[in-house]
């Protein structure tokens, strides 16, 4: 498990909140098919919803950074100690063996997953598959994954390919996108893209159409047109 060593399981947690999110109109509709007869409407929340996601990926990948980008809309460059003040708590367990009960109660409390590697790395890219295997461990088995290629931003030191993300995230199923905490991009609709999946879960009636993120984060994508100079 030499490899497994190396990752350093450090994770960044942070939680997402709905305030008062009320299903839609028709639920409260008289006409009620058969189906719907037969289950029970989803409930209504007047609470929040809480999430919890943890970022996850070899050190140096840029959780931090990424999740400094995504609260306050810049990038500090420079390594992160183990706790910012950000209003969010890190989670650092440096790859110390005796801390991985603690990793392991977070994914297993965990609702999302954002699993990150450096496109500038090819360890970090070639350690996914031991992340993932680690997750399907001990996290719960619906939990919401989504791969990103971080640091977008540094072409010219590219050593993976964005095919190579993509075809990785097809392997597994799990949505796939570039980002860089540096420049911005695809940072929110990460984060987004991952809070609109939970809260259509928590919420979902049953005979509404499915929430699909992959489709989401295409159109997304393309509206804002954020991948062309990559
Ligand atoms: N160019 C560029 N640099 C980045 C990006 N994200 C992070 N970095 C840099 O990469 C280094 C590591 O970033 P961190 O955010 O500390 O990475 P981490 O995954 O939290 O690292 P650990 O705390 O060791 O797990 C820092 O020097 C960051 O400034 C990015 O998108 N683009």
């Amino acid at each position: 498990m030499e490899r497994m060593e190396s990752m350093e399981p450090i994770s960044a947690y942070y939680t997402t909140a709905y305030p008062e999110i009320q299903p839609d109109s028709t639920y409260g509709s008289r006409e009620t098919t058969e189906s719907q007869a037969m289950t029970p409407p989803p409930p209504t929340y007047d609470e929040e919803l809480v999430h919890k996601t943890i970022l996850v990926g070899d050190s140096g990948v840029g959780k931090t950074s990424l999740l400094v980008q995504f609260d306050q809309g810049k990038f500090i460059p420079g390594s992160f100690s183990a706790t910012v003040g950000i209003g969010f708590t890190i989670w650092d367990t440096a790859g110390q063996e005796r801390f991985r009960s603690v990793t392991h109660a977070y994914y297993r409390d965990a609702h999302a997953l954002l699993l990150l590697y450096d496109i500038t790395s090819k360890s970090s890219f070639d350690n996914i598959r031991a992340w993932l295997t680690e997750i399907h461990e001990y996290a719960q088995s619906n939990v919401v994954i989504m791969l990103l290629g971080n640091k977008a931003d540094m072409s010219s030191d590219r050593a993976i390919r964005r095919d190579e993300g993509e075809r990785l995230a097809r392997e597994y199923s799990v949505p796939f996108m570039e980002t860089s905490a540096k420049t911005g991009v695809n940072v929110d609709l990460a984060f987004t893209a991952v809070a609109k999946e939970l809260k259509h879960r928590a919420i979902q009636h049953p005979s509404e159409p499915k929430f699909q993120i992959h489709e989401y984060i295409e159109a997304q994508k393309e509206k804002s047109g954020c991948c062309s100079y990559f």
